[in-house]
């Protein structure tokens, strides 16, 4: 088994009476592009706290690169690099100014950081925006300029939360790219929260969250085959009912979860319109594709990822 890069052993956390994470298991591997995938609330930006040395565990521990976050906060930060949500840039200073600044946190001065500022400038295209002030740029490139501040220390663990929240599909795009590069020439662990499910599709391996709980781990395409080939959705205002006729009449298996319900069937095409003559008007919609990370959720939590009118509400236990 390769080296972990962070090994988190029955976490739980609360804020107050508010249970954020609960006794969650989880070992990240060195080199590895890895997601926290989880709708609003799910307990990502929590985690990544707490990673961050930022909170304390109540129960539970986590170890980023060998070192324990309560024990050994210092030798964690200085393997960790950080970008959050908000950019922690000052706009009104200039890219080189917020970055002198950083690095003089983490020790950096003179010569070394004047290089160091250099060279990542200059790989992510920015050396000619140097002296302008960060509140000229557009919002993609103030993601790479924070980028540029969490790697001036050469961190061996990357943190992201949600680092495309606000940019276009464009910008988007190339940030990822620009992630993917980085995970080749320096070898780092990139650990990505995010609720978008295109973006969890292009890590490595995933963990999906759900009320602090974790749902399902491993890789993508993985966790989406083991549902099989192709998922079966029938969208019916009966579902228990719906499911039940399924299971008796076809001899598959028919599970309701939430508002539809799931079937599972070797040949989800052929069953299709015979489904259609049985129901007729129960049927509402039916849907067969491949797998994604969605249905995944779906079938572990008994909703959906994104909340909408239409999601399923009645929890799967
Ligand atoms: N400072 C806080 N005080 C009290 N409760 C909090 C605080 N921060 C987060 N929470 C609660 O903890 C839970 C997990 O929140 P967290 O921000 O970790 O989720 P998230 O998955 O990052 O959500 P988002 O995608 O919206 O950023 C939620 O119920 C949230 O309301």
């Amino acid at each position: 088994m390769s080296e972990a890069a962070v090994e988190i052993e029955a976490l739980t956390f609360r804020y107050g009476s508010r249970l954020a994470l609960r006794s969650l298991s989880l070992r990240i591997p060195s080199g590895c592009c890895f997601g926290l995938l989880g709708p609003n609330g799910s307990g990502k930006t929590t985690l990544m706290r707490l990673l961050a040395t930022l909170l304390q565990p109540a129960e539970g521990r986590l170890r980023v690169c060998g070192h324990d976050t309560v024990a050994a906060p210092g030798a964690v930060r200085r393997c960790l690099g950080v970008v959050f949500q908000q950019p922690a840039l000052d706009g009104d200073l200039t890219v080189e100014e917020n970055l002198r600044l950083h690095g003089a946190f983490y020790g950096l001065r003179g010569e070394p950081l004047r290089n160091r500022i250099d060279e990542l400038l200059t790989r992510f295209g920015l050396q000619e925006r140097r002296h302008e002030p960060v509140r000229r740029l557009s919002g993609g490139q103030q993601r790479r300029v924070d980028l540029i501040r969490g790697l001036l220390h050469h961190p061996r663990v990357l943190l992201l939360d949600e680092p495309t929240t606000g940019l276009d599909p464009l910008a988007r795009h190339a940030f990822w790219q620009t992630l993917r590069q980085l995970r080749q020439t320096d070898r780092l662990t990139l650990i990505v929260a995010t609720h978008l499910l295109e973006e969890a599709e292009l890590c490595d391996e995933v963990a999906l969250l759900d009320e602090g709980r974790l749902v399902a781990a491993g890789a993508p395409d993985a966790l989406a085959r083991a549902l099989g080939d192709e998922v079966l959705w029938l969208e019916t205002s009966e579902p228990e009912a719906v499911a039940a006729f399924v299971q008796t009449h076809f001899g598959v298996e028919a599970r309701a979860i939430g508002a539809a319900v799931r079937v599972a069937a070797p040949d989800a095409h052929a069953l299709l319109p015979r489904l259609y003559e049985a129901l007729g008007d129960r049927l509402r919609s039916a849907t067969v594709r491949r797998p994604t990370l969605e249905d995944v959720f779906l079938v572990h939590t008994g909703h959906h990822l994104h909340a909408s009118p239409e999601s399923f509400t009645a929890p799967v236990s």
